[in-house]
């Protein structure tokens, strides 16, 4: 192989007409996902089967869109470790594994993840979930450089993004706006990891100077009573990036505030600028040229790092470069791209905040919805009305292809918080961090959960056709030339459609759910389609839609196909946990304890069903019995469960005891 020496933007651009390679996170610049391979179409799919598989060594989740050049795929599995394979046959080339300290992992809020490498010159990029951005030889997988991307380890920064490369620049954001860090992205040199720029997203302590014009003119969003600064304020961006050559714009999705509750960061209100926005940066200087603002004052976790896809729409007679974007807050957007104006936004799940948007591009926000008092069912819920999970866009059909839902979830504004740190139990996840400032389900949510692949039309701003699922957080997807649309599924299999019609075409078994999305590629006249498969996520860590629980595999198509699948393995579910002696007591406090420790990893006792981590409602006796053995420096902190010494007491644990098996018990079926 000759490495991925060629990799440059010149070579990504001409590979957008081949689709030979899978040259960007994104497939194009564009971030379109859309492969124009059609020797795979809707008449011969049904002869699709295994070229191969392989194993990606993780029981955690899987979110890697993998590169292909030369040959060549390069995918990551959970914790940041970078596979090289032979994408011919699956054969291991190299492995690299930054060796990401476990003792970290609960700095992460959604999973020990990673999206994937940037391939570039030669080199392979990844970002590691401790926040480093590394540079390997992409023929040895041996390390070129290294840089730390963190600007303040007292926080919990992550990386759990994709780094993207343009015009010979790696540029990479960080996750932690649930715990209370300042969003920013940076950029470095590709050959030699010099750091050439960096921006802020939301401002900094307004008693230093600011960094650049695009902060002082954000500060005046903010309250300063709320001491923004102090939690960070948030913005962090942990997704989509892409790139008009053209214009010579970067463009950026931006994360939630932090805290979550607008009361407690900003009590006066304001947009808080650049949360939740789509920003356009020049990517030779790093400065802001223009934002849109997709939720202004986010008070609900509306990331807007979903998937932004560029595309040219013609829209009343004239053809537009436009922003195509789905992020969680339920709107599919149509966005200006030469200058950030709003075209057209319509909700494409039900949306109880807003009823929709005004000609100036400000939603219309319905009355109560930021009610400092009272708690509220918002739908869409911090999950997202679409979250991470990737979005195509095929210019034949015209329409956006991406995986929405609802996960119900109720929140309040948590006037107990009273600062970065203030934990107290019964907020959630706060004691490892957490800063959301909000309570969440003090009431119980009563809308429903579901899940449904959408084809978008985004001209007339419609729904083109949906395919339900049984479960929400559903794969990325993947649009070819062929006229299909393929998607992993949290049912652990991967599905072909119809892209016009939506028709059912062809599918196979995963082993395990998916959440990442497929990809395309050609060798010797072949087409490939392969996903990395591994269920997990923020909802995959405590829920499941499938009893699949094979470790993580790359899964590989090809005609006629006939290669065998992996042996698959199911989750473990002991029967519902009995006996363990506790003080009826103790459920309440407990209750409060497990919702700031727990709850998010291991679901609520007995109710959810497991995801990638173990319901605590259905394991072995001895283990809740023997709880603080696992709590205080256990053997599953080199798994990257938290150790909670000096952060719980053995007092703690035995109310959090009481709490698991009063609840297994309270859903325990009366025996007749
Ligand atoms: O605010 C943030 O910084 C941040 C980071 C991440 C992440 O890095 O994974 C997620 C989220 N937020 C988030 O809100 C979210 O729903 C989410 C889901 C996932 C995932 O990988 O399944 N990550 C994240
Ligand atoms: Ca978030």
């Amino acid at each position: 192989a000759t490495a991925a020496v060629e990799v440059d933007q010149a070579f990504v651009i001409a590979n957008a007409s081949t689709g030979k390679n899978w040259p960007a996170n994104g497939f194009d610049y564009g971030g379109t996902r859309f492969s124009p391979l059609e020797q795979i179409n809707t008449d011969n799919v049904k002869q699709l089967g295994p070229a191969w598989t392989y194993d990606l060594q993780s029981e955690r989740g899987i979110e890697a869109t993998p590169i292909v050049v030369d040959g060549v795929m390069y995918v990551t599995a959970s914790w940041s470790v970078v596979h090289a394979l032979d994408a011919r046959t699956g054969k291991k080339l190299w492995s690299y594994d930054p060796h990401v300290p476990r003792r970290m992992a609960y700095k992460a809020c959604c999973d020990v993840v990673n999206r994937g490498v940037a391939v570039y010159k030669g080199k392979v990029y990844v970002g590691s979930l401790d926040g480093r951005l590394i540079a390997l030889d992409a023929g040895t997988g041996k390390k070129v450089w290294e840089q730390d991307t963190v600007s303040d380890h007292s926080r919990s920064y992550t990386i759990t993004g994709a780094p993207r490369v343009v015009k010979g620049k790696v540029i990479i954001g960080n996750g932690g706006a649930e715990f209370g860090v300042r969003g920013y992205v940076t950029a470095y040199d590709a050959e030699t990891g010099k750091q050439a720029w960096r921006w802020f997203v939301v401002p900094g302590d307004p008693s230093k100077p600011y960094e650049d014009e695009s902060m002082a003119k954000a500060a005046k969003t903010w309250d300063p009573a709320g001491k923004y600064w102090e939690a960070g304020g948030g913005g962090t961006v942990w997704n989509s990036m892409v790139y008009d050559p053209e214009l010579n714009l970067l463009y950026i999705g931006t994360g939630n505030a932090s805290p979550w509750s607008q009361h407690q960061r900003s009590p006066a209100g304001g947009d808080n600028l650049y949360v939740a926005s789509i920003v356009a940066l020049n990517p030779d200087t790093g400065k802001y040229v223009w934002h849109y603002q997709e939720t202004p004052g986010d008070s609900w976790d509306y990331t807007s790092v979903q998937d932004l896809i560029l595309a040219d729409l013609k829209l009343d007679g004239k053809t537009r470069k436009v922003i195509l974007h789905a992020p969680k807050n339920g709107f599919f957007f149509v966005i200006d791209r030469t200058n950030g104006r709003f075209i057209s936004a319509k909700n494409f799940v039900d949306v109880n905040w807003a009823t929709g948007y005004d000609k100036n591009g400000r939603p219309i926000e319905v009355a109560n919805v930021r009610s400092p008092d009272k708690p509220f069912d918002i739908i869409p819920g911090p999950f997202g009305g679409h979250n991470w999970h990737s979005m195509s866009y095929s210019p034949l059909t015209g329409l956006a292809y991406f995986p929405a839902q609802n996960v119900p979830l109720n929140l309040a504004n948590d006037k107990r918080w009273s600062g970065q740190g203030s934990n107290k139990p019964g907020q959630p996840m706060s004691g490892i961090g957490w800063n959301t400032a909000m309570l969440i389900n003090s009431q119980t949510p009563k809308s429903k959960p579901f899940g449904r692949l959408i084809a978008w039309d985004p001209v007339n701003q419609r729904e083109a056709w949906r395919h339900e699922y049984v479960s929400p957080w559903n794969g990325g997807t993947l649009a070819t030339a062929g006229n299909l649309v393929f998607e992993g599924t949290a049912d652990a299999r991967i599905i072909a459609f119809n892209a016009r019609t939506g028709q059912q075409l062809w599918d196979s078994p995963t082993g395990t759910g998916v959440i990442a999305a497929p990809i395309s590629y050609e060798i010797d006249g072949k087409q490939y389609i392969s996903v990395a498969a591994g269920w997990g996520g923020v909802y995959g860590e405590s829920q499941r839609a499938s009893e699949g629980n094979t470790p993580g595999t790359v899964y590989t198509f090809v005609l006629g196909g006939k290669a065998p699948l992996p042996k698959f393995t199911e989750y473990q579910r002991g029967a519902l946990l009995s006996g363990v002696k506790y003080d009826p007591k103790d459920v309440e406090a407990g209750t409060a304890l497990y919702v700031s420790n727990c709850v998010f990893c291991h679901g609520v006792p007995g109710v959810d069903k497991g995801g990638n981590l173990p319901n605590l409602g259905y394991v072995d006796k001895t283990f809740i019995e023997h709880l603080d053995q696992f709590v205080f420096n256990g053997p599953f902190v080199s798994k990257g469960m938290p150790d909670f010494t000096g952060k719980l007491t053995p007092d703690d644990v035995e109310k959090i005891k009481a709490f698991i098996q009063g609840t297994a018990d309270a859903v325990r079926p009366s025996t007749p």
